[in-house]
């Protein structure tokens, strides 16, 4: 499956390695690892490291990429400390996964191992790249002792997330245009203090790096990139956009779907189905769950609904870990739900192939967390969102995307944060995004930005040429 066409054609250059060091949660790994596929199509080695349970996730949950490139994937893994995994919280009231923290924690003292990969390495190249999560700052700090070694804050979260959380965090003084929207949310609720300290430790090694990569294009954050450019923290540095990342074009049907939800969806009406998910960092309370199964059955809208609670740490550190997570969630939907809605609606209660599940010509719509690789997702295959933002960036990427973009409508206003979404409000907002005369212009205008999304990626687009430009910079 050719999904990525561009860059194949690069002369061979094996003098240079690329080491990719991710934080290990879903919503990291991933795009790490749509980067890795990238950068392999190059003829570039490329190092992935994490420990053996998340690169085990990583690769179990990919779809849409050609196996030959994975094969080229040097896979890496490290021993992480024992570390507490308590199961997810979903009556707290702050929605952010403080469950995950310890694991968050426990990644920071990856540093030894990173460093001696980076030892062993350094000699038989003539240099390493490290491409990191820019929230793995303080693991790669050691990348200064080496002389041949340079490193890359990798940012997957949107850009325009990223300058207005940066403002306030680093309390930068900046004179905005009137042409910004007034209404994005400052970061108070979004996190828990221990991950925003945990950032902000981070962000103090930022300056070791030589660039920044952004899972997003210009075609949609042009202003956003150019706003980040004028703040002293990049000031010196290049920064890329180079996403979407994400594979758009699927010409193979993933063979892990449960619930035969793709040949559902082959026999439903073009734009008639609303995809359902919030991510791998949500859980939802028992009332809440109950509000939605309910909406979504009052809505008479067709649906797919990925039913999830927040992974845990440890998911996948034996090969049974993921499918006990499914049996515990079998029991929380409302008694004989999946049979009241079987004419209209498919719950998935495994692993959903979102990817497959947004490109497909029935699916017309996205009742979406507002993830960042859930955006890209959406956007890029041209499927408009209904945001209903839980915590960390999601609150200022649904002003984006609905604001900004103009390419959804909100369900639950994030000031309403702490209430419980009637399924009523569900209902009226499913309604709205795929049966009023307003959601059929946001499909239009999503379908568009959706191909000159696709089209930035390719080759000659913003992106491809940025993907280009860095390809070239690292291999000079
Ligand atoms: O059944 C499922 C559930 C999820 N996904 C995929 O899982 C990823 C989910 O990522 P995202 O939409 O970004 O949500 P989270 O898992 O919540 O990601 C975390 O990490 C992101 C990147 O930093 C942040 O933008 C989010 O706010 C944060 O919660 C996406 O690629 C989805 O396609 C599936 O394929 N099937």
């Amino acid at each position: 499956m050719d999904i990525y066409p561009r860059h194949q054609n690069r002369r061979h250059l094996p003098q240079v390695a690329v080491i990719m060091v991710p934080l290990p949660l879903q919503g990291h790994l991933n795009q790490l690892l749509h980067l890795s596929h990238l950068i392999a199509a190059n003829q570039i080695p490329v190092y992935y490291v994490s420990s053996g349970s998340h690169i085990r996730q990583a690769k179990h949950r990919l779809h849409g990429w050609d196996p030959q490139t994975s094969a080229k994937i040097h896979f890496h893994h490290f021993q992480l400390p024992e570390f507490h995994s308590p199961p997810p919280t979903p009556n707290a009231e702050n929605n952010f996964p403080a469950h995950l923290q310890s694991l968050i924690d426990a990644s920071s003292v990856l540093r030894q191992p990173v460093s001696q990969l980076l030892a062993e390495l350094s000699p038989r190249f003539r240099r390493i790249i490290i491409i990191h999560d820019s929230l793995m700052g303080s693991v790669v700090q050691d990348v200064k002792s080496i002389s041949n070694a340079e490193s890359y804050g990798f940012h997957t979260s949107s850009a325009f997330t990223l300058f207005f959380f940066l403002l306030e965090m680093l309390e930068i003084p900046f004179l905005l245009d009137s042409d910004i929207p007034e209404s994005v949310p400052s970061n108070e609720g979004c996190y828990t203090s221990a991950f925003a300290e945990f950032m902000e430790k981070q962000y103090k090694f930022c300056n070791l790096d030589s660039g920044r990569l952004y899972n997003t294009s210009r075609v949609i954050e042009g202003r956003y990139m150019d706003l980040l450019e004028k703040l002293p923290l990049n000031s010196g540095k290049k920064l890329h956009a180079i996403g979407p990342l994400n594979p758009h074009v699927i010409t193979t049907r993933s063979i892990k779907c449960e619930g035969r939800c793709l040949e559902w969806l082959d026999r439903q009406g073009k734009d008639s189905v609303i995809y359902v998910s919030f991510g791998t960092t949500t859980s939802m309370n028992d009332e809440q769950i109950k509000e939605l199964a309910i909406g979504l059955q009052n809505s008479e809208q067709k649906f797919i609904w990925a039913f999830r609670d927040a992974d845990k740490s440890d998911q996948f550190t034996s090969e049974g870990g993921e499918a006990a997570a499914e049996a515990e969630r079998r029991d929380r939907l409302p008694e004989g739900y999946e049979k009241a809605v079987e004419e209209r609606g498919v719950v998935v209660k495994g692993w959903a192939p979102q990817v497959e599940i947004l490109g497909h010509p029935s699916t017309g719509g996205f009742l979406s967390h507002c993830g960042w690789n859930s955006c890209m997702e959406s956007l890029s295959l041209g499927v408009p969102i209904a945001a209903w933002p839980m915590h960390s960036d999601q609150p200022k990427n649904t002003v984006l995307v609905t604001e900004v973009l103009k390419v959804g409508i909100v369900v639950k206003d994030w000031s309403c944060r702490n209430e419980v979404i009637t399924a009523l409000m569900v209902e009226n907002a499913v309604r709205r995004l795929m049966a009023s005369k307003e959601g059929d212009v946001m499909r239009e205008r999503a379908k568009n930005l959706g191909i000159a999304l696709r089209k930035s990626a390719s080759e000659g687009g913003t992106s491809g040429l940025e993907m280009d430009s860095f390809i070239a910079h690292i291999t000079r």
